[in-house]
């Protein structure tokens, strides 16, 4: 029978499955039971990061190692092992970090924004839908993919630039997002010349060398249309799921049909329809008026095969002289509640899937 030296020998030579660093360097191997006369094994094994297809094929390994040096039943606890001893691991992990957000493990929900042309108002419901879902208490980043017409940072009323951190960039945090836009990366706000393969990069830095940390929900706001970049992000992620904005006038709907078509078509699954500046509502009669035409987003829904997710009247945020951002609505006015109901959709939605 194993002794619990000899245990410790055998398995302290498997790899911490996320460190790639023997479990007898890492401290990983917490403690060994034999009970002789049944001829069991248990181990109880601390590794950098629990969950996922690394920590079941550390356990495969063991259970493997040991019935072949004579173990009958074998017995496996894992937890996670202590802050002071992944600190000497520190550079490792964080490399686990930026290449997890595109791992196929990873929990990130990445939410397209599209649009089949500019003007209907992508980017304002990219940035209050991201505010929105961090209102209901969800870790929330934001990409303004929007390469060729960034406007993020200036509807979030943000001054700053990123602070970097080693080799990394840190988001930008505001009204509970952090956001990343093409914008931080250009002198005084030139418009980018970069075409094709070069763009493809850049959208891949936004994922790779960015510290988003751990995160439930990633806004894309793509550029409208069909062009290169949205289909490089559908490639890039093909897990991400689509909204589609539209306003109501049915040709708009009809143009916005063509992204909806490119999302199917790449497989992406619609979480739904988003129909913005829907009407204008007058303060002193109630009375809505219907400036953009009527009916496209509940057309564009239905010809998708998708929810309508909200419709959006015009309206002017409030100003607020606290952490304003020039195009977020807040919680107490009427378009910032219909974005919570959307965000509470889209939760469920995600859920769902
Ligand atoms: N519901 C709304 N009520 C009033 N104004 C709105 C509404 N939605 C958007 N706008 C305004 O319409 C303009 C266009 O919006 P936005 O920039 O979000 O559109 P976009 O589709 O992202 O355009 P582009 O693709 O050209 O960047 C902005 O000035 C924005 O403030």
């Amino acid at each position: 029978m194993l002794s619990v030296e000899q245990v410790k020998e055998l398995v302290g030579e498997l790899n911490d499955p996320i460190l790639e660093v023997p479990l007898k360097e890492t401290g990983g191997i917490v403690e060994v039971k034999i009970k002789e006369e049944k001829e069991h094994v248990s181990v109880k094994i601390a590794i950098a990061k629990l969950g996922g297809q690394p920590q079941l094929d550390l356990q495969m390994e063991v259970v493997e190692i040991l019935k072949e040096n004579g173990a009958k039943t074998v017995g496996i606890r894992f937890d996670e092992l202590p802050e002071e001893a992944l600190e000497k691991f520190k550079g490792v992990m964080e490399e686990q970090t930026i290449e997890g957000l595109l791992s196929k493990d990873n929990p990130v929900e990445f939410i397209a924004i599209a649009s089949g042309k500019g003007g209907v108002g992508k980017s304002t419901v990219a940035v209050n839908l991201a505010v929105s879902l961090a209102r209901q208490g969800k870790k929330v980043g934001l990409v303004d993919a929007d390469i060729y017409g960034f406007s993020v940072p200036d509807m979030m009323g943000i001054q700053e630039k990123p602070e970097v951190e080693g080799e990394q960039i840190i988001p930008v945090e505001r009204q509970g997002v952090k956001v990343i836009s093409m914008a931080f990366f250009v002198e005084e706000n030139a418009p980018v010349i970069w075409r094709g393969p070069m763009l493809g990069k850049m959208i891949t830095s936004f994922f790779t060398e960015v510290k988003w940390g751990e995160l439930d929900y990633l806004i894309l706001d793509l550029p409208p249309g069909t062009g290169d970049v949205a289909l490089d992000v559908h490639t890039m992620l093909p897990s991400s799921k689509e909204i589609i904005v539209t306003t109501p006038h049915p040709t708009a709907a009809f143009v916005a049909a063509r992204a909806g078509a490119m999302a199917k078509h790449t497989k992406h699954s619609i979480l739904g329809v988003i129909e913005n500046m829907s009407y204008f509502q007058s303060k002193e009669t109630g009375n809505k008026e219907y400036v953009f035409g009527k009916g496209g987003g509940a057309k564009l829904a239905q010809e998708l095969n998708t929810p309508l997710l909200g419709e959006l009247p015009l309206s002017q945020p409030e100003w607020n002289e606290n952490n304003f951002s020039p195009s977020v609505y807040g919680e107490q006015e009427q378009l910032g509640q219909i974005y919570d109901q959307i965000a509470q959709n889209v939760i469920e939605a995600t859920k769902e899937q």
